[in-house]
């Protein structure tokens, strides 16, 4: 079992303070201190390799914190197991899905399902995701868009309360990319937290309600997307690749 410790009001739901992740010497994240709140939804932006997937990893508890505290809901969860931190309540996709490839659909979110704080709708979270026409094929015979709509139903399927979306939206037709968008912004609706990182600045304006800009494994810039994207220091950070960033 998870420590329980008790849930203090008025506590942001994630709570990263002074973050440092090393491979060897090198400092993939230098430092990064942030909170969400209950049901607050940001956007993660950054270049290439600025520390993005380490911090969804870190906190995730895929990869040991060098420094640093991680707490979630007033209880500190730093260098617990990713099956501790699941259970706790945060969850998330993938950049490259690792469903179980022999299994069913349906089977895949079931074995997500068993492992849920709250018993969870296993028909639910695939008609949600648009998987239900699928659900008795196994996972090989699915699309890479289908791929990633069912690495978000597994993730669904555990009732995250904080959920970290790592570029979900890659490879997604525009029709595709729309409809997850929307799928997205219902979770918040409902009160879910959302983490998501994404390149699409037009993906994330209709899903987060700020971003986080990281780069070289810093926070440079916290703030409304629109105003992101007049900052100096974030231009500079994205030279180069400024107008694919409005894409
Ligand atoms: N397991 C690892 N071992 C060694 N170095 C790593 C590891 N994971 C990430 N890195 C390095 O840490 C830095 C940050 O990588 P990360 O994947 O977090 O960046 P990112 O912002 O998610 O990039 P992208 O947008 O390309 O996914 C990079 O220099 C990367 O090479």
């Amino acid at each position: 079992m998870i420590d329980q410790g008790v849930e203090r009001v008025g506590e942001p739901l994630l709570a990263v303070q002074g973050l440092v992740t090393r491979f060897g010497k090198f400092r993939a994240l230098d430092g990064v201190s942030l909170t969400i709140g209950e049901g607050e939804s940001v956007g993660l932006v950054g270049p290439n390799g600025s520390g993005k997937t380490t911090l969804v990893n870190t906190v995730c508890g895929l990869y040991p914190a060098s420094e640093g505290s991680i707490s979630f809901a007033g209880v500190e969860i730093t260098g617990k197991r990713p099956d501790r931190v699941a259970a706790a309540g945060i969850n998330r996709t993938f950049q490259i899905p690792k469903p179980f490839f022999s299994l069913s659909v349906r089977e895949n979110v079931e074995v997500a399902a068993h492992h849920a704080r709250q018993p969870h709708r296993v028909e639910e979270v695939l008609e949600r995701t648009a998987l239900l026409a699928v659900a008795n094929h196994t996972v090989d015979t699915l699309t890479a868009a289908q791929q990633k709509r069912l690495d978000l139903a597994r993730a669904l399927a555990m009732s995250p309360r904080l959920l970290f979306i790592d570029e979900l939206a890659a490879g997604l037709s525009p029709n595709e990319l729309q409809e997850v968008a929307v799928m997205l912004r219902s979770l918040v609706d409902e009160g879910m937290a959302l983490v998501v990182v994404e390149h699409l600045m037009g993906f994330l304006e209709q899903v987060v309600h700020e971003v986080f800009v990281l780069t070289a494994g810093r926070i440079v810039f916290q703030g409304e997307l629109r105003d992101a994207l007049a900052d100096d220091t974030v231009q500079e950070v994205f030279l180069g690749r400024t107008d694919s960033a409005h894409s």
